[in-house]
């Protein structure tokens, strides 16, 4: 036992005050965790496109004073009263799609959207409707029930899942969304090997979403990015055919372009931008009769996406994703194990790291168009 148990820790966290801000490393203290709660000392993060698209006030959701993260890795300092799955010691990776295996949503076998603590995360607080976090006195919400941009962040027992303390944590961290998020959504879509397939966005998602088409087998994998140096990335990664929507001849659509050079569309199509044109574009660019796509990407508040309904009356299906459909607390640990064993690779996405003082300069690096996945070492200041 250290001596930190039942005691609130001070450390430092990367806080965002409002919409647009830059992020502020502050003294933050952080309560112990309360019944079926987890205090975690969080070491590494990635910075995901889900932070920035908070940070900036784009997303309906969010809320200020926050402490934005949800791809972190760290291990349990202390537990509150109830908590049976992980312990003091354990490694574990934070998990914003929470698993209680007892709601209507859990017990369905039909998705992995658990409801037990969805609507207070979605709020910036524990299940109790209260915070861990305080600044000079003031209450800093949490964000994705995970907040992993503090060095302690405290998270419901039904949002943590402990891995393998062998596999490096600067690495798993990254199963914490954007690699599993690819993953899932194309190893948990029916019919994908020996189809075709075409994927809107070559960022980290975009390129797991290539990778993993290619791991199932997929006979032809179209690559969509408007930025040319995305070409290279998911050539490496398995595409087997890159095309730039901006260099088409003027007035092509992307889509109609698709269905000629497809014979008639793709089996499947992925949207791993979060752009609503795009993702018209990714459902029209599908085969007539069977075309399946799906939405991953995250779009503004306000914006709504629009197709002729005749798309769908012919055959075409729009579905979405979250999480890729995986159950955290069941699936992780054998998703790390796939990781330590080579199946499916990590190391490959990290094209950056960040200082934990460095954090605003790893949202820049985002914006280069370089990046596809910066990790930041928390301890690091
Ligand atoms: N549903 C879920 O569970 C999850 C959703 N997300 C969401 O997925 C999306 C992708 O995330 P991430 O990979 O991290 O983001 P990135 O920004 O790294 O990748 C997006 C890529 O799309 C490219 N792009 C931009 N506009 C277009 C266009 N019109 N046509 C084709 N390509 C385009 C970008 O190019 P450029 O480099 O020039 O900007 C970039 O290469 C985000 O919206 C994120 O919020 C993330 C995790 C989980
Ligand atoms: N808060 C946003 C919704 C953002 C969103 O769709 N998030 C994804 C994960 S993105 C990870 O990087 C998700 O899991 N959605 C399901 C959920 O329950 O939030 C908004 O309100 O638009
Ligand atoms: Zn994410
Ligand atoms: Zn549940």
């Amino acid at each position: 036992m250290t001596d930190t148990v039942g005691k609130t820790i001070k450390c430092k966290a990367a806080v965002c005050w409002g919409a647009g801000e830059p992020l502020k490393i502050e003294e933050v203290e952080v309560a112990p965790p309360q019944a079926h709660e987890v205090r975690i000392r969080i070491l590494y993060t990635g910075i995901c496109h889900t932070d920035e698209y908070t940070r900036s006030g784009k997303d309906p959701e969010g809320l200020f004073p926050c402490i934005l993260g949800h791809e972190g890795g760290g291990i349990v300092e202390s537990v509150g009263e109830g908590v049976t799955d992980v312990k003091p010691g354990d490694h574990v990776v934070p998990l914003y799609t929470a698993e209680c295996r007892e709601c209507k949503f859990c017990k369905s076998g039909k998705t992995n959207l658990c409801g037990k603590v969805r609507a207070t995360q979605g709020a910036g607080l524990m299940p109790d409707k209260t915070v861990r976090f305080k600044c000079n006195g003031k209450d800093i919400y949490h964000f994705m029930g995970t907040s992993t941009f503090s060095q302690y962040t405290v998270v419901a027992d039904v949002s943590v899942v402990a891995v393998d303390p062998k596999a490096p944590l600067d690495k798993v961290c990254l199963l914490g969304c954007g690699i599993t998020t690819a993953w899932g959504a194309v190893v948990k879509q029916p019919g994908i090997k020996g189809s075709s397939v075409a994927v809107f966005g070559c960022g980290c998602i975009g390129l797991g979403v290539v990778d993993t088409s290619r791991l199932v087998g997929a006979a032809r994998i179209i690559a969509v990015d408007t930025n040319p140096n995305k070409e290279a990335w998911a050539r490496k990664f398995g595409a087997t055919d890159f095309v730039n929507p901006a260099k088409l001849p003027e007035g092509k659509r992307i889509q109609d372009y698709l269905i000629e050079i497809t014979d008639g569309g793709l089996d499947y199509t992925f949207d791993c931008t979060g752009n609503v044109h795009v993702m018209r574009a990714a459902l029209e660019a599908c085969h007539k009769g069977w075309g399946v796509s799906t939405i991953i990407g995250v779009a503004a508040a306000g914006q709504e996406i629009s197709t002729r309904p005749f798309q769908l009356v012919t055959g075409r299906t729009w579905r979405g994703s979250a999480f890729g459909g995986v159950k955290g607390r069941t699936e992780l640990p054998n998703l790390v194990a796939d990781y330590t064993n080579g199946k499916i690779k990590i190391d490959e996405y990290i094209t950056h790291r960040r200082k934990f003082s460095e954090i605003n300069e790893g949202f820049h690096d985002m914006h280069s168009g370089e990046c596809i996945r910066c990790v930041v070492d928390m301890n690091e200041l």
